[in-house]
């Protein structure tokens, strides 16, 4: 996380004599943050304002939107809309904030006070100030896909996201409750942890070939075949 509110860091010289990367920036650790009922300030009312509180909204977030003016679809959206410009005050409270006016002031004074307050921050117009960046994001039930380009080229990030999506099998959700549940039932077995991870590798090998969760039957065949 960048705290200082300035440049990010480059890589320093003896890596990159070491990589070869002269001068590039160091990639973002990803990190899956427990959103769930925190709240989160997104300062801006128009269509990329909207496409990231809508982003938050949809992991569990408590959203409050602080605007000059909004777009008609704001008035939809299960957040608290502040008419007026963003205050630092605004901050106060805050898990993330997300500056979206396109208004360098507002931009200047967020990541300010966001690094005084530690609070994590994207100006989605200035990747200089940003200390996250929001992913590409694919959800099939329990699993959530988060790509980055580093800011690069959001459209590359958007397409390998969809390309991903493209590879994986039908009913995938369902496999993946399913495998939830096996790990829970093979906790009981004998065997200890390597014999424990063979099966489940199996039994989710052979789900994705048939394209959905396993019978009963083909479990069992699964448990009991020697390895
Ligand atoms: C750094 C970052 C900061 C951040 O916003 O977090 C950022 C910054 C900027 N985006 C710009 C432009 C566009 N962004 C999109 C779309 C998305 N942008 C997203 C993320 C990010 N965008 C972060 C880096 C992501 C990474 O690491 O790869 C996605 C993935 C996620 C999301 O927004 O939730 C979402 C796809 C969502 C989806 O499809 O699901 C489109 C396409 C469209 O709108 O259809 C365009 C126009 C085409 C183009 O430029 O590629 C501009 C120039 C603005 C200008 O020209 O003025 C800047 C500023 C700059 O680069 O200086
Ligand atoms: N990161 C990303 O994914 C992308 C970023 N952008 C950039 O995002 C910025 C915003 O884009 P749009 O939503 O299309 O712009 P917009 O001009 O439609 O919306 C800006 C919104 O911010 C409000 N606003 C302006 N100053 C304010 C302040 N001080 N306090 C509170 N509200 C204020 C305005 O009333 C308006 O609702 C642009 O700078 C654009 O270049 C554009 C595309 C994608």
């Amino acid at each position: 996380m960048n705290q200082t509110g300035g440049k990010q860091t480059l890589l320093p010289a003896f890596f990159s004599r070491v990589t070869g990367v002269e001068g590039e920036r160091m990639a973002y650790f990803p990190i899956f943050i427990e959103l769930r009922d925190r709240p989160c300030l997104v300062a801006g009312g128009g269509k990329v304002a909207l496409r990231k509180a809508r982003a938050l909204l949809s992991f569990g977030a408590r959203v409050t939107v602080a605007a000059r003016a909004f777009l008609p679809e704001f008035e939809c959206l299960p957040a608290v809309l502040i008419r007026r410009g963003v205050l630092s005050s605004d901050l106060r409270g805050m898990a993330l904030a997300v500056d979206a006016t396109g208004d360098s002031a507002a931009g200047k004074m967020l990541s300010r006070e966001c690094a005084r307050r530690k609070i994590p921050l994207n100006v989605v117009d200035r990747p200089d100030l940003c200390s996250f960046f929001f992913p590409a994001v694919l959800r099939r039930g329990p699993l959530t896909a988060a790509v980055s380009t580093g800011g690069t080229s959001p459209t590359a990030a958007a397409w390998t996201r969809d390309r991903l999506d493209e590879v994986l099998p039908a009913r995938f959700e369902e496999i993946l409750e399913q495998m939830g549940r096996l790990r829970a039932r093979a906790r009981g077995e004998p065997g200890g942890p390597d014999r424990r991870a063979a099966l489940l590798r199996r039994c989710f090998a052979a789900a994705v070939e048939k394209e959905g969760p396993l019978s009963e039957e083909e479990l069992l065949r699964l448990w009991e075949e020697k390895e």
